[in-house]
C-alpha cells in the first residue's frame, strides 16, 4: 500500500510538526495584534490600585510616619504600614535564600526606594498623589554600599538579627556578613598552584545589573470572603510556589488560594521572588474587600526589585608552561544588599557558582563565597543565567585569557588544550558536578574555521603595526569563549525551593475527536511554550502540533510544578511532557491491540498510529485510538485517554556554546563597533530551531547590554544613579548586530527527548565574549583586565591608562 512508502511516513511526520520543526509560534498572533491578556490589562469591578511610599534614603531610622493628610485625600481608602502588618506577622516574610525582609519598613530603611507604607486608593493617579501626602520623618544612619568595608564596618546594617547566631548557611563573622560558603579541596588546590610553573591571578568583578523586563511586576489580589477564596493574578514565574508560600503566610487554606500568571511581558528571573507589592496587595483586599492592584512603574522596577550579579571574583589559575592548566581558586564576596533574597534552589546560596571549571579538564578546584550585607537593593536574580553560572562562565573565561597572556599563548590553542575531551562524558568535574555529554573539540574547530581564526589574528597584527605606525585608531578584538552551562535544576535529592523539590509535571487529557490539552507546571514569560510543548507532545503522541493547546500558569487546573526559571522547562517539565506522551501511548497501544485483535507485542509505532507489524496495513491511528477510548466498552481498560508525569530528573543537563566576538575599538572616543558575532549553541536534540534561534538573538542582546553598558550604579551615598531608561542601557535595533548562528547536537543521555535548555545559554556566553573582545583588542598594549560595563568612557579610559593617546 502506498500509505506506507518512506515518502509517506516523511509526509506524516511533517503534518504532526514535531521535534525539529520550525513551527511558527501560536503565541505572537495575540501578541501582535495587542490582544495579550497582562496584569494591566486585567480590571476587576471595583478594584482599588495600590502604590508605595519608598524611602529616599539608603540608610536611616524612621521617627514618624504620618498619613493623615493622605487619607484625606478623596479617593484614598486605606494607608499601611509595618504596624498595621505587624499584628498579621507580615510587616516581615521570608526571602527565597532563608533571609527575611521587611514588607514594610519596620523602624528603619536599608536601601534608597525600599517600601514604607502602601497606599490603596480608587485609582493610580490618586495613589501617586497620596504618596506624596505622606509625610515619614528619618534620621540618616551612616550609608556603606562596599561589601568589602560593610565586612569591616562597626555599623549595624541588621539589627534585627543576632550577631553572634548562625545565619541559615551557616555561621557569620562579623555583624554584615551573611555566609561563607565552600566547595572543592582548598588544601590540595593550594598545593597544586604553589608548585606550578605559572600562576596568574586577577580581581574580576561582575558588576549589578538589573532584568529591567518590558512589563514591570504587578498583582492583583482578590479576596472573596463570603467563600473564603483568595485569587491571585500576577507576574510569578513560578505561580505554585506562591500558592504555597502566600498559604504559609496568611493562613488561607491552600485549597482556597488560586494563583494566576497571565502573559508575561518577559521575566529573565526579575519575576521569581516575591515582593512586598504581593503582600500588600493581598492584605489591602483583605482588609477593604476589594480586589486591589498593584504594578510597578519602571523606577520602582529598577530601584527596588531583584537585581543581579554583584559578584567580586578573586581567581588564582595555575598551569604548567606548556599550558596545561593544574589549578584553579576563586574567592568570591557577593553584595546582596539589605536582604538575601538570591532566588537559589536553598541548599546553594551562590547558586551553581561551583560550574566555575567550565569546559575545562581542571584537576582540583576549589571556591568560596562570602555574602555581605550593604545597602542597596536585595535580589540576586538568575538574569538569563541559571543561578550565578553567568558569573562562573565569566570568571573562568576571564582568567583564562589572563593566563594566556601569562602564557604568552593563543587563547583559543590554550582551551582546546584544557578541553573536557569527549571520550571523557560523564565527566566528574573537581567541584562535584557530573557533566552529561559534550563534545567541545568539535564546536571549538567549527567556529574557529567558521570565522577564519587565523585570518582574523593576521589582521589583527597587522592593525596593531598600523596602529603604532600612527595610519590608524581603530584596534580589532578577537573576543572567544567556550562555556558550559548547568540547567534543569534539578534532581530533588539536592533541589529545592523553600522545601518544595524543583521536579516538575505535565497532565495530557486526549479528547475523543483526536485533539487535546496539556497542562504544566511551568510557565512561559515569552519563550513560546505554547508552541513548542505541544511539538514535544506531537512526535510522542502522534496528534499534530496544531491540534493541542498547551495551557500552564493556573493553579487550579495545572498540576503543581516550581515554575520557569534557570533554562528548566525543556529539562524538567518537557521531560515530564515526554514521559506523560508516553503513559498515553502505553494505553493507546492497549486500545488498538483490542481494537485490531491481536496481542499488544504484535504492534509497533509509526509516527501517528499502531500498526501490526508485518502487516502495515492494519493499523489504528492515535485519532481512532481516542474516539475508541472513549466509545468503547475495551475489557481491563478504564475509559478516557489521560495522563500525568512528575518527573525528577537525575542530573542536570549541561549545554555548551563557542562563541567568538570580532570587535573594532576607536581608540580615541572608546566607542565600539561589532563587525561580527559568531554563536554556536549545542542543546542536545533541538525541539523549535526557530524558537532557539530566536531564543539566541535575545540572550545575545541581553549579553551585548550588560557587557558594553548595562549597570546599577549607586552613588556613596547610596543613591540609585541609574534608575530609568535614561541611564540604565537597553540596546536598540542601532546598537545591536548582526548574529550568526550556528549549532552542534550533543543529546543529553538522561533526557527522554536528548534536550538541554538553551534560553540562557546566550547570556552565559555572550558577556565573556563580548568583554574578552575588548580586552583582546588592548592585549597588544599590555592590558589584563578592566572592569565591566565597557561603555564608551571605560573604555575610553583604559586606552588612556594605557598611553595610547599620546
Ligand atoms: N533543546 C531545546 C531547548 C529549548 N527550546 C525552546 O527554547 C525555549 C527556552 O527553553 P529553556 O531553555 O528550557 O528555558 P525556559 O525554562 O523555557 O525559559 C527560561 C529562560 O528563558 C529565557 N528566554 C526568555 N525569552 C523570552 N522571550 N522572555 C523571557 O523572559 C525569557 N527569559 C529567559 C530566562 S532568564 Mo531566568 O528567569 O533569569 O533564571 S531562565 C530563562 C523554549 O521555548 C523551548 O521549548 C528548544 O526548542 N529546544
Ligand atoms: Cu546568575
Amino acid at each position: 500500500m502506498n500509505d506506507m512508502t518512506p515518502e509517506d511516513r516523511e509526509e506524516r511526520r511533517g503534518k504532526l510538526k514535531g521535534l525539529g520543526h520550525a513551527r511558527r509560534r501560536v503565541e505572537d498572533a495575540r501578541f501582535t495584534q495587542g490582544k495579550g491578556n497582562y496584569i494591566d490589562d486585567i480590571n476587576l469591578p471595583g478594584m482599588l490600585f495600590g502604590d508605595f511610599v519608598r524611602s529616599p534614603h539608603a540608610h536611616a531610622r524612621i521617627t514618624s510616619i504620618d498619613a493623615s493628610a493622605a487619607l484625606a485625600l478623596p479617593g484614598v481608602v486605606a494607608v499601611l504600614t509595618a504596624d498595621d502588618l505587624r499584628p498579621l506577622d507580615l510587616h516581615w516574610m521570608p526571602t527565597l535564600a532563608g533571609d527575611k525582609q521587611m514588607v514594610l519598613a519596620d523602624g528603619k530603611v536599608l536601601f534608597q526606594g525600599q517600601e514604607v507604607a502602601f497606599v490603596v486608593a480608587r485609582d493610580r493617579y490618586v495613589a501617586a498623589d497620596a504618596v506624596d501626602l505622606v509625610e515619614v520623618e528619618y534620621e540618616e544612619l551612616p550609608v556603606i554600599t562596599d561589601p568589602f568595608e560593610s565586612l569591616q564596618s562597626d555599623v549595624v546594617l541588621r539589627e534585627d538579627l543576632d550577631p553572634e547566631a548562625p545565619g541559615s548557611h551557616g555561621p557569620r563573622r562579623h555583624h554584615n556578613h551573611i555566609f561563607l560558603w565552600e566547595e572543592g579541596d582548598k588544601a590540595a588546590t593550594e598545593q597544586a598552584i604553589e608548585s606550578s610553573e605559572v600562576v596568574a591571578e586577577e580581581m574580576i568583578y561582575y558588576h549589578r545589573t538589573h532584568p529591567c523586563p518590558l512589563e514591570t511586576c504587578g498583582s492583583i489580589a482578590s479576596m472573596d470572603k463570603v467563600n473564603g477564596k483568595l485569587t491571585l493574578w500576577g507576574t510569578f514565574q513560578a505561580p505554585h510556589v506562591v500558592r504555597t508560600v502566600a498559604s504559609i503566610l496568611s493562613g488561607i487554606e491552600e485549597h482556597n488560594i488560586r494563583v494566576i500568571s497571565p502573559d508575561i511581558g518577559g521575566g529573565f528571573g526579575n519575576k521569581v521572588g516575591v515582593y512586598p507589592g504581593y503582600v500588600c496587595s493581598i492584605v489591602a483586599s483583605i482588609v477593604t474587600g476589594s480586589p486591589v492592584k498593584w504594578v510597578e512603574d519602571r523606577m520602582d522596577n529598577l530601584m527596588a526589585t531583584a537585581f543581579a550579579r554583584d559578584y567580586w571574583m578573586k581567581g588564582r589559575i595555575s598551569a604548567t608552561r606548556e599550558g596545561r592548566i593544574t589549578g584553579l581558586h576563586c574567592h568570591v564576596t557577593a553584595d546582596h544588599g539589605a536582604f538575601d533574597a538570591c532566588a537559589d534552589p536553598t541548599k546553594f546560596p551562590a547558586g551553581f557558582f561551583h560550574i566555575c571549571t567550565g569546559s575545562y579538564d581542571i584537576p582540583v578546584a576549589y571556591v568560596a563565597v562570602d555574602g555581605a550585607y550593604t545597602n542597596k537593593a536585595p535580589g540576586g536574580v538568575a538574569y538569563r543565567c541559571s543561578f550565578r553560572v553567568t558569573e562562573a562562565a565569566y570568571m573562568i573565561e576571564r582568567m583564562i585569557e589572563v593566563l594566556a597572556i601569562e602564557l604568552g599563548m593563543d587563547a583559543a590553542e590554550l582551551r582546546a588544550k584544557n578541553f573536557i575531551r569527549k571520550d571523557q562524558f560523564p565527566y566528574q568535574s573537581a567541584l562535584g558536578w557530573e557533566y552529561d555529554s559534550g563534545d567541545y573539540h568539535t564546536a571549538w574547530e567549527m567556529a574557529l574555521k567558521a570565522v577564519d581564526y587565523q585570518g582574523l589574528r593576521r589582521e589583527q597584527a597587522a592593525r596593531v603595526e598600523a596602529f603604532r605606525r600612527g595610519e590608524t585608531r581603530k584596534l580589532l578584538g578577537i573576543g572567544l569563549t567556550h562555556f558550559t552551562e548547568i540547567v534543569g535544576a534539578g534532581p530533588v535529592k539536592n533541589c529545592d525551593i523553600l522545601g518544595m523539590g524543583m521536579f516538575d509535571s505535565c497532565e495530557i487529557r486526549i479528547h475523543p475527536t483526536g485533539s487535546a490539552i496539556v497542562r504544566l507546571g511551568t510557565i512561559s514569560q515569552g519563550q513560546g511554550h505554547a508552541t513548542t510543548f505541544a511539538q514535544i507532545l506531537a512526535s510522542e503522541i502522534g496528534i499534530p502540533s496544531d491540534s493541542i493547546t498547551v495551557e500552564e500558569g493556573d493553579t487550579d487546573t495545572a498540576p503543581y510544578g516550581l515554575g520557569t526559571y534557570g533554562s528548566r522547562s525543556t529539562p524538567v517539565a518537557g521531560a515530564a511532557a515526554a514521559m506523560a506522551g508516553r503513559k498515553i501511548r502505553a494505553k493507546a497501544q492497549m486500545i488498538a491491540a483490542y481494537l485490531l485483535e491481536v496481542h499488544e507485542d504484535d504492534l509497533e509505532w509509526d509516527v501517528d498510529r499502531f500498526a501490526v507489524k508485518g502487516a502495515p496495513e492494519r493499523f489504528k491511528t492515535m485519532a481512532e485510538i481516542a474516539f475508541a477510548s472513549y466509545n468503547q466498552a475495551i475489557p481491563g481498560v478504564e475509559p478516557g485517554l489521560e495522563a500525568v508525569s512528575y518527573y525528577d530528573p537525575p542530573n542536570m543537563t549541561y549545554p555548551f556554546g563557542a562563541y567568538i566576538c570580532v570587535m573594532e575599538i576607536d581608540v580615541d572616543t572608546g566607542e565600539h563597533e561589532i563587525r561580527q558575532f559568531y554563536a554556536l549553541d549545542d542543546c542536545g536534540t533541538r525541539i523549535n530551531p526557530m524558537v532557539i534561534e530566536g531564543q539566541v538573538h535575545g540572550g545575545l542582546t541581553e549579553a551585548l547590554a550588560i557587557a558594553m553598558g548595562q549597570e546599577i550604579a549607586y552613588d556613596d551615598l547610596g543613591n540609585i544613579k541609574t534608575a530609568t531608561l535614561m541611564d540604565f542601557f537597553m540596546p536598540t535595533s542601532w546598537e545591536t548586530p548582526t548574529y550568526t548562528t550556528a549549532f552542534t547536537e550533543t543529546p543529553s543521555p538522561h533526557h527522554p527527548i536528548g534536550a538541554k535548555g538553551v534560553g540562557e545559554s546566550p547570556n552565559v556566553g555572550g558577556v565573556p565574549a563580548f568583554s574578552n573582545a575588548v580586552h583582546d583588542a588592548f592585549r597588544a598594549f599590555g592590558l589584563r583586565h578592566s572592569h565591566m560595563p565597557h561603555d564608551h568612557w571605560r573604555i575610553w579610559k583604559v586606552a588612556h591608562e594605557l598611553g595610547l593617546h599620546g
